[in-house]
């Protein structure tokens, strides 16, 4: 399948090279306002290809993302330290508002997936100017916050992340909602597992795990400018499910008509990902604190798309 992706920094490249690396697509093309930067990253990712794949990997405009069955939106701007997600929704809808009908202009029947911030909202701007089914248009949402809680857990317990079911739900951002009560270690809960091991989870651990998968990017950004290999990895990873059908569930966003009685909201939960897009939307059980939570969730995003001129 051949996969766009425009914007062509951190997040657009390193996905790209997950895509080359894993052969997942069989061709990128890089598209950026900045011409000369996506073909310094379409070079460079190309002379990765040669030890793992046959992917190509080219830069190009608008035009040459015709025939893209994926067209990954990954322009913008990023955070500054301190800065939040939020914070970035004017500059970035504007962004928008330039990008998705260019896109579509020439890859009507592509999947859109966004990574931009605040990426749930950005995912609702996207559905509404493509005009497209709300299934085409998939959010990455809080799938990795998602990996960040099952990397912290499982290095916990001393498994693998893989063998951790456990999910957030909610917004990619500040109020998001990690869903303890229903998280599987194999095939028991975490909590019975991490008892089973002689290292139980104490409201003080899952005080610290919380905390380090909240402020993950946060502290990431503090560090080294910017969080782009988790994102890359992830976003390589949808595109793998679309490419090959495979009905994965993941923790994407997508306006969804009705969560936690908030109507028309873009936010997290599991949903089946599949070659046409969202197949299934899942709502897990929860618990009364994480049913208040996601409620909360919800409210804060519809609040924040209420004012949206677009
Ligand atoms: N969804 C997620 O989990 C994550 C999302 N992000 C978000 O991804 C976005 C990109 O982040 P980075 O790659 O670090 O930023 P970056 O600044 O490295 O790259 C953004 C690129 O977008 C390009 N761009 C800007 N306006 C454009 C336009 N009108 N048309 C085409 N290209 C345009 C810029 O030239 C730049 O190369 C940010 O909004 C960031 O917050 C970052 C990490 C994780
Ligand atoms: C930047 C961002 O959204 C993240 O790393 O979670």
């Amino acid at each position: 399948m051949k996969v766009g992706i425009v914007g062509a920094g951190m997040v657009g490249s390193s996905a790209g090279y997950a895509l080359a690396l894993t052969g997942t697509a069989s061709e990128v093309v890089l598209v950026d306002v900045s011409e000369k930067l996506a073909i310094a990253q379409a070079e460079d990712i190309a002379h990765a290809t040669p030890f793992h794949s046959a992917t190509k990997v080219r830069a190009g405009d608008y035009q040459a993302l015709a025939g893209a069955g994926i067209v990954i939106l990954a322009c913008g701007v990023n955070q500054k330290p301190g800065e939040s997600r939020l914070a970035l929704l004017e500059r970035n809808a504007e962004v928008f508002r330039q990008v998705v009908g260019a896109v579509l202009a020439v890859a009507p029947d592509a999947i859109l997936l966004i990574a931009s911030n605040p990426v749930d909202i950005m995912t609702e701007i996207t559905t509404r100017l493509s005009g497209l089914p709300a299934t085409r248009v998939i959010g990455s949402g809080t799938i990795l916050d998602t990996a960040r809680f099952r990397s912290l857990l499982g290095r916990h317990l001393g498994i693998s992340p893989q063998s951790v079911h456990a999910y957030v739900l909610g917004e990619h951002g500040d109020s998001e909602v990690l869903t303890w009560s229903n998280a599987l270690a194999g095939s028991v809960s975490v909590a019975s597992f991490a008892e089973q091991v002689g290292r139980p989870l104490t409201p003080e651990l899952r005080a610290e795990i919380d905390d380090n998968v909240r402020n993950a990017a946060y502290r990431i950004i503090e560090g080294k400018g910017s969080t782009y290999y988790g994102i890359g990895a992830g976003l390589a990873r949808l595109v793998k499910a679309i490419a090959l059908d495979q009905r994965a569930v993941f923790s994407v966003s997508i306006l969804t008509p009705e969560v936690e009685g908030v109507r028309d909201v873009a936010l997290s939960v599991p949903r089946v990902v599949g070659a046409s897009g969202v197949i299934v939307d899942l709502f897990p059980e929860l618990d009364a604190a994480e049913h208040a939570a996601l409620a909360r969730s919800a409210a804060l995003l519809k609040e924040k798309t209420a004012s949206l001129q677009l």
